[in-house]
């Protein structure tokens, strides 16, 4: 992975063990959001990624390329493929239970992915300090072995749940969540003005 400085953990960066509130090895993790562009089944032409996550801190997903997400005919849009390596990267960060904001992604493309190509996405984290996480993934064509297609490398901001009352629609966010992002409103008693 061609990486910068800014998307590297520094020294004393820690990969967290798995929280007690992941889901279980094997299980499949929820869309975060029915209308979300990567992973809402009410979106009509997004990604659609269904994620599970092996160990309670890794994610993996597989993502069917589309008519819809071509750049060059017949061929994925680059944008697209980022994408989706925001999504697992962002589900994978989740597994943490606390919520993250993309803040730098940086993405290799090393081959073409035609239309009906299915990626095989993973992604994890290689170190937490302080609010920012620094994390990575991939995407294998034709199977998990296969040859890499896509890498990025992230880093995500640590945010409250104001953020996305600030500048977005929690109620929701709440609405499709009755358990953590509520309870961790009620347990910091967040103000909605108080973090960006
Ligand atoms: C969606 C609802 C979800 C709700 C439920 C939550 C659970 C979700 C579950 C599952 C998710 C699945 C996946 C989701 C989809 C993928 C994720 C996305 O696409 S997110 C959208 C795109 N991203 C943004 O819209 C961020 C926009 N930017 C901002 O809001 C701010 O810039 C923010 C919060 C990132 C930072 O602002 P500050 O004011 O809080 O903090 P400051 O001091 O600026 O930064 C903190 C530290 O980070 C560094 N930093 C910030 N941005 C950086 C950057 N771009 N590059 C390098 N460093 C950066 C700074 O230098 C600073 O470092 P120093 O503490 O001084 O060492």
């Amino acid at each position: 992975m061609t990486r910068s400085s800014l998307t590297t953990p520094p020294p004393g960066a820690v990969v967290p063990a798995a929280h007690p509130g992941a889901p279980a090895p094997g299980a499949t993790l929820a869309s975060h959001y029915s209308r979300c562009f990567g992973c809402g089944s009410d979106h009509p032409t997004g990604l659609h990624l269904t994620a599970r996550t092996p160990d309670g801190t890794t994610v993996e997903a597989e993502f069917t390329v589309g008519e819809a997400h071509q750049g060059a005919p017949r061929l994925a849009h680059g944008g697209v493929l980022s994408a989706a390596m925001d999504e697992v990267i962002g589900m994978s960060v989740y597994l943490f239970r606390k919520p993250y904001v993309t803040g730098r992604l940086e993405t290799d493309y090393l081959l073409p992915v035609p239309v009906g190509t299915t990626l095989h996405l993973r992604a994890w984290c290689n170190g937490i300090m302080g609010r920012k996480a620094y994390l990575e993934a991939e995407g294998r064509v034709g199977a998990p072995d296969g040859p890499v297609a896509v890498r990025a490398a992230a880093l995500f901001i640590e945010v409250d749940m104001a953020h996305f009352a600030k500048h977005g629609d929690l109620a929701v966010i709440t609405a499709e969540h009755h358990d953590y992002e509520v309870n961790l409103e009620r347990r910091r008693g967040a103000d909605p003005a108080a973090r960006s």
